[in-house]
């Protein structure tokens, strides 16, 4: 489980005198997640979610927690991270930067259907509109810049055949036109990130990759999650109903259709080398669930071998 960080209802009993929120009721520590340690918080006004970050420092998170504060307060379905009675969304707990956030209602779908892949390309499209007048810029800090830096990190790990097929994917995830149209991104919209009540999407959470990107690239992130096969090529019905739904709300130019394998290849890439870098060069501490790279390895090889066109 991922809890790098414990916290005793005492100490955070204590903590919670800086927030409007009453009493502490209960305290329960959050298997699922990787990156931070994460609790639910009962309180007598409500339902929240601690936040401890183990790799953000503090001067990252106003990006973060004013995104998904407007984007909240446009009426999408995110965490809305309370503000201390000095107004910060951020404040030390046991020497980590911490956030409360509100918690929403659902389960996240791990084998979703065409409805649900449907459901998630109108809401992703609603979500780059309403960032797009987010004041706040981020560079994507899984970007460009990072994944060469990775790359290069990582090589020395990888065989002959693994290190072919990330010069091939870096060649491919290079030189994108630059009027493809661009927002703030999510950029890790994977299933255990969206939530559903039936067929309706309650929750859009952790938004800790966020960054300005091509909107054709989140979709592409989405693509390779939500749309995968067991054999790790995409299905073409899903596919279908994720794209249609998004293009219906926010049309795709000609330049982003054209870009459209590149970009799952991009995408894969991303994952690939993150999963790589949790198990080449893990962190101190506990991580505990970390994911296994050899299916990004399978989906990239897919993208590269046979390139998906543009399905619509
Ligand atoms: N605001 C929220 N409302 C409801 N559940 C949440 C919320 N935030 C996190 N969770 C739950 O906590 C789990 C881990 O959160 P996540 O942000 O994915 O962790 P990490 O940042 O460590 O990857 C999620 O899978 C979800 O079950
Ligand atoms: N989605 C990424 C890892 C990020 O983990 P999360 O729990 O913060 O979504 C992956 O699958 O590699």
């Amino acid at each position: 489980m991922a809890v790098f960080t414990t916290v005793s209802p005492e100490e955070l009993s204590l903590w919670l005198e800086h927030y409007p929120v009453g009493t502490l009721q209960d305290l329960v520590p959050i298997a699922a997640g990787i990156e931070n340690t994460n609790y639910f918080v009962h309180t007598t006004t409500g339902h929240y979610v601690l936040t401890l970050f183990e790799k953000l420092q503090a001067q990252e998170l106003p990006y973060y927690l004013g995104l998904m504060n407007h984007l909240a307060v446009q009426g999408l379905p995110c965490p809305a991270p309370l503000p201390n009675r000095k107004g910060q969304f951020h404040a030390l707990l046991k020497d980590k930067p911490t956030s409360l956030v509100t918690r929403l209602s659902g389960q996240s779908r791990t084998q979703p259907t065409v409805h649900h892949c449907a459901a998630l390309g109108h809401m992703i499209a609603r979500m780059h509109q309403a960032a797009l007048t987010f004041e706040g810029t981020q560079v994507n800090p899984r970007g460009q810049h990072w994944r060469i830096q990775t790359a290069q990190e990582i090589r020395p790990f990888l065989t002959a055949s693994q290190q072919s097929l990330l010069n091939h994917a870096l060649a491919q995830a290079s030189s994108f036109d630059p009027s493809l149209p661009q927002g703030p991104i999510h950029a890790d919209l994977f299933r255990d990130n969206v939530l559903f009540e039936e067929e309706r999407i309650s929750g859009l959470i952790d938004f800790y990759f966020a960054g300005t990107d091509n909107w054709v690239y989140d979709l592409a992130i989405v693509a390779n999650d939500w749309c995968v096969t067991p054999q790790a090529c995409l299905d073409p019905t899903r596919l279908s109903a994720l794209l249609v739904a998004y293009h219906e709300k926010r049309p795709l130019t000609a330049a982003e259709i054209k870009h459209w394998p590149r970009m799952l290849v991009t995408a894969a890439l991303r994952f690939w080398l993150s999963r790589l870098n949790d198990r080449f060069q893990p962190r101190t501490g506990s991580l505990l669930n970390p994911h296994d790279p050899t299916w990004f390895e399978h989906i990239l090889s897919h993208h590269l071998e046979q390139p998906c066109p543009w399905p619509l």
